[in-house]
């Protein structure tokens, strides 16, 4: 079957006048039908200059980019405009209109896309069903709280019914509660109207939690590829590992402010897993406080535990625990 989306041999090279920037080098990639497909990197590895070649937001330098068969390069710019309105995107800072309140911006893209106002009417009101904010159709985006406006951008960008949403660092700017319950929203989505959704972040946890497949991209390569399962618990390229694992070798990573609980429900063994999470993923964690038993051969209690300042690695250490069948909750106002 032909790939929902096919990159292949991309490059994207930034020229200044001083400067010149090889942002991406030699990409090749399918993303399938109806797949969840997160790409993850560290801060300045590529990872928005490949999805806004998604749809030529950005040109490649060379290469090439098809959606749904149609080579993007090939098309006009009419052509171009109307495969852009089945490639929706949705943004970290969520780009709506503070003008205009949740009805207007929902309406923006059917308005560009020339559609009768009674009809327009009548999706809005489907949409705001959809993402849940009914209530909310006639305040302003000033007025609404992050995840509500992540909610009006992707009823937005499912207006004009596209084949792919591009999420670009979506849930970046939301707390824990409010990623989940947009990942939520997106996987409903995904799973309902079988739109296929890529995902950039440089969070661990955001693809474990709602993407089957993986990439990680590093210093404007892809590394890897794979189901997210095989990727995060057994990285094969060295940069996978480094970004997986851990970025230096020996735990001597800084602590950060981000404190865990680990709950031991007598679902896990009564084995070191802390010391097994230090030697296996060579992750350094400090253990705040520990209140656990072994009741026949099984762990019960709990556990605070401060979490490398680097997120990918305190998010690999989540996923390991969580692995070991363990609850792990992130505390929000733990005062170290
Ligand atoms: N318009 C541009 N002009 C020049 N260089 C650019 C431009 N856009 C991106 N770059 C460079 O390309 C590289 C990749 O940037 P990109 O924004 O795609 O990375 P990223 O992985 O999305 O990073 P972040 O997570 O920090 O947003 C960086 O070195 C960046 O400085």
């Amino acid at each position: 079957m032909e790939p929902m989306i096919k990159i292949e041999h991309l490059d994207k090279t930034f020229r200044g006048k001083t400067q010149t920037v090889y942002a991406l080098k030699d990409i090749n990639l399918d993303i399938q039908k109806g797949d969840i497909f997160g790409i993850i990197g560290m801060s300045g590895a590529g990872k928005s200059t490949l999805i806004r070649c998604m749809n030529f937001l950005e040109r490649p330098t060379s290469g090439t980019v098809k959606i749904d068969g149609k080579d993007l390069a090939a098309l006009s710019d009419r052509e171009l405009r109307k495969t852009r309105q089945e490639v929706a995107m949705i943004f970290q800072h969520f780009n709506l209109l503070q003008q205009r309140n949740v009805r207007g911006n929902i309406a923006f893209s059917m308005e560009i896309a020339g559609m009768k106002k009674a009809d327009i009417d009548a999706r809005i009101d489907e949409l705001l069903e959809i993402v849940d904010l009914k209530d909310r159709a006639l305040m302003y985006p000033a007025q609404l709280s992050g995840g509500q406006k992540q909610r009006v951008a992707i009823a937005r960008a499912l207006a004009t019914n596209p084949k792919i949403i591009l999420c670009d660092e979506a849930t970046s700017a939301l707390d824990p509660a409010t990623t989940q319950s947009i990942l939520k929203l997106l996987k409903d989505i995904n799973r309902k109207y079988g739109i296929t959704i890529v995902i950039i972040t440089h969070e661990m946890s955001v693809v474990e939690s709602i993407c089957s497949h993986v990439a990680i991209i590093d210093d404007g390569q892809l590394a890897e590829v794979g189901t997210v399962e095989k990727v995060f618990t057994q990285p094969e390229s060295r940069t996978a590992k480094r970004i997986i694992y851990q970025k230096s070798a020996g735990g001597q990573a800084a602590l950060g402010k981000r404190c865990i609980r680990v709950v031991f429900d007598g679902k896990s063994s009564y084995e070191p897993v802390i010391s097994n999470l230090i030697m296996e993923c060579k992750i350094a964690v400090n253990i705040m406080f520990a209140d656990t038993k072994d009741i026949d051969g099984k762990a019960y209690g709990h556990m605070i535990l401060q979490l490398p300042e680097d997120r990918l690695q305190g998010d690999r250490a989540i996923y390991y625990l969580r692995s070991k069948n363990l609850v792990v909750e992130e505390l929000e106002e733990y005062v170290i």
